[in-house]
């Protein structure tokens, strides 16, 4: 995330991300299941602007060319942008006050945190306009109450997330990786996906796997990800499979390209390739382009 000071307010770019890696270990006793899992930054960015006023908060959204006006919700008091806001208030006693203006990059329904990233920008931008002063950890008990990756988004880098994959490790892959991220026309709910695992309440995976820790430290001591490609893995791509035949045809599309890997991000339904460099991923998408696809783009991972 990276934070401006300009004349009427704050202006913060809200990064996207992608699970790397991500391992369902089973289903806990409050509904939400067990995971581990590497979430990794990408540059790719919702622009949220907060001026304050002493007027009732108000938003205004705005799509973009990876992120159509025409997907877009109406209703603001379901943005997780203005329910944070809303939240810092109750929590402060501040009246939950001023003007928010997000620009969608990020693809809806993706498994790209694109919500989850917008709320935690709006969390740091409402604590630097009313001067709360609340840090990081203060922050982030507000954030996990808005959703499970919200946390993730108020610190820069890799972090591997455990218990319902809000708790956070932060951790250096010590570099960026290139990648192509493909948005079908469909996207997939989260619960959506979660409940086609059919695990009941409690429930335990009985072998383990451990990909994320594995792959999260391979990478953090310099290993090249051709190395350790096994280990890129994701326990909802079957579920995901089964609610949406997009994932197949991405994954069909993928495999006829010179990639490194490619794989489901989160609960989908946006599809990542990683390339053995960054001329190779432009010229994926391009290859990619013209497809029945909503969007695909080159970009990369952050550090
Ligand atoms: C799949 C991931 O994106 C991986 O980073 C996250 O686990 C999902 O994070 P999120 O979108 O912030 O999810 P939340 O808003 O917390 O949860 C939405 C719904 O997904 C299901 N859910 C989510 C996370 C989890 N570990 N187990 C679940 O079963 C629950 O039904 C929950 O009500
Ligand atoms: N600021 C927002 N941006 C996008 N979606 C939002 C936002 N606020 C609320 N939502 C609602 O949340 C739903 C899912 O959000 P989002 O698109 O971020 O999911 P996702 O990409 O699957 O994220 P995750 O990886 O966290 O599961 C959307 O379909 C939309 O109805």
């Amino acid at each position: 995330m990276f934070v401006e000071r300009i004349k009427n307010g704050w202006v913060v770019h809200a990064p996207a991300k992608i699970n790397l890696a991500l391992e369902v270990l089973g289903r806990q006793p409050d509904g939400y299941h067990k995971v581990e899992t590497l979430l990794v930054p990408v540059r790719l960015f919702d622009r949220l602007v907060y001026s304050p006023s002493a007027e009732p908060l108000n938003l205004v959204v705005r799509g973009s060319r990876t992120c159509p006006a025409s997907l877009l919700e109406a209703d603001a008091n379901t943005n997780l942008a203005v329910q944070a806001v809303q939240k810092l208030a109750e929590l402060s006693g501040h009246p939950p006050t001023g003007y928010l203006e997000l620009t969608k990059r990020i693809p809806l329904q993706a498994g790209l945190g694109g919500g989850s990233s917008d709320a935690a920008a709006a969390l740091v931008a409402a604590n630097a306009a009313w001067k709360l002063g609340y840090d990081r950890q203060q922050l982030a008990r507000v954030a996990e109450q808005l959703g499970t990756d919200v946390p993730f988004f108020l610190a820069p880098g890799a972090a591997i997330g455990t218990g319902r994959g809000e708790q956070l490790e932060r951790i250096s892959l010590g570099r960026s990786l290139p990648i192509v991220l493909v948005q079908p026309p469909a996207g997939l709910s989260t619960p959506v996906v979660f409940a086609g695992l059919n695990l009941a309440r409690g429930e335990q995976m009985p072998h383990p796997q451990g990909w994320c820790r594995e792959l999260a430290h391979r990478l953090s001591r310099g290993c090249g990800l051709a190395a350790c490609k096994h280990l890129v893995q994701n326990s909802l791509q079957q579920a995901a499979r089964n609610a949406t035949e997009w994932i197949d045809r991405m994954a069909d599309a993928m495999e006829r390209l010179p990639v490194l890997v490619h794989q489901m991000t989160g609960s989908g339904s946006a599809y990542f390739a990683v390339c053995h460099s960054w001329r190779d991923a432009r010229v994926t998408a391009s290859r990619l382009r013209g497809g029945h696809w909503q969007c695909v783009l080159a970009t990369r991972t952050s550090m």
